[in-house]
């Protein structure tokens, strides 16, 4: 396969596959996304215990879709679907169907970094609600922040990947038991709101 084919996305790395499609919902449609989402969502800044202190996060995030969720011990119910989540929800569904991948997502974790200041530490997506080995994408708008990662056994050096502002990375079975992955704190860097898509196995009430 080419470097770069569109449909197929771009290969970062072929085993385990990260993938990065750009253009996701053209311009227009990703500006307005962002503002959006900027302005109308509640976004929280819940404190996590660490270390045996509590902190706020230094972020702020929203957690939607249909399942609930244990974070950092406790149970979460998630907010309902917002249309501009659904509608990018439905472009990444069609974007991978295209790609070969046919995947469906029940929750969303939407994160947004005010500033270059503002990150997420390491860590794997590796909930055991989120199944052995999950599929998770990330969809990015607005400023371009790259995600770094690591390799757990330190095989090999670690490695950026950009995310330009309406691009979309596919993390794919294998990614969270091999590697960890930050946001790491820019020094300048304006609004950033990226979605992580995944699949949550529900839960008995
Ligand atoms: O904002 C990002 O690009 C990273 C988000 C992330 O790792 C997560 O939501 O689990
Ligand atoms: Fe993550």
């Amino acid at each position: 396969m080419a470097p770069f084919d569109p449909p197929r996305g771009e290969t970062l790395l072929a085993s385990p596959a990260l993938t990065r499609f750009t253009e996701l919902l053209g311009a227009p449609a990703a500006a307005s996304a962002l503002d959006r989402l900027d302005h109308e969502l509640d976004w929280q800044q819940p404190r996590l215990r660490l270390y045996g202190r509590e902190h706020p996060i230094p972020r702020r995030q929203v957690w939607m879709g249909d399942a609930r969720y244990r974070y950092s011990g406790r149970d979460f119910l998630p907010t309902p679907w917002h249309p501009t989540v659904v509608a990018i929800r439905d472009a990444v569904i069609q974007r991978l169907a295209q790609a070969g991948h046919p995947t469906r997502f029940n929750s969303v974790l939407l994160n947004r970094y005010a500033t270059g200041r503002e990150r997420m530490g390491w860590h794997s997506d590796d909930e055991p609600e989120l199944g052995p080995a999950p599929l998770i994408v990330g969809v990015s708008l607005g400023a371009d922040r790259p995600l770094r990662f690591r390799w757990k056994d330190r095989r090999a050096p670690a490695f950026n990947v950009d995310q330009p502002h309406d691009s979309l990375l596919l993390m794919g079975p294998g990614t969270q038991a091999a590697l960890e992955h930050a946001l790491l704190p820019r020094r300048s860097s304006g609004l950033r709101i990226s979605l992580t898509f995944r699949w949550i196995t529900p839960v008995a009430p």
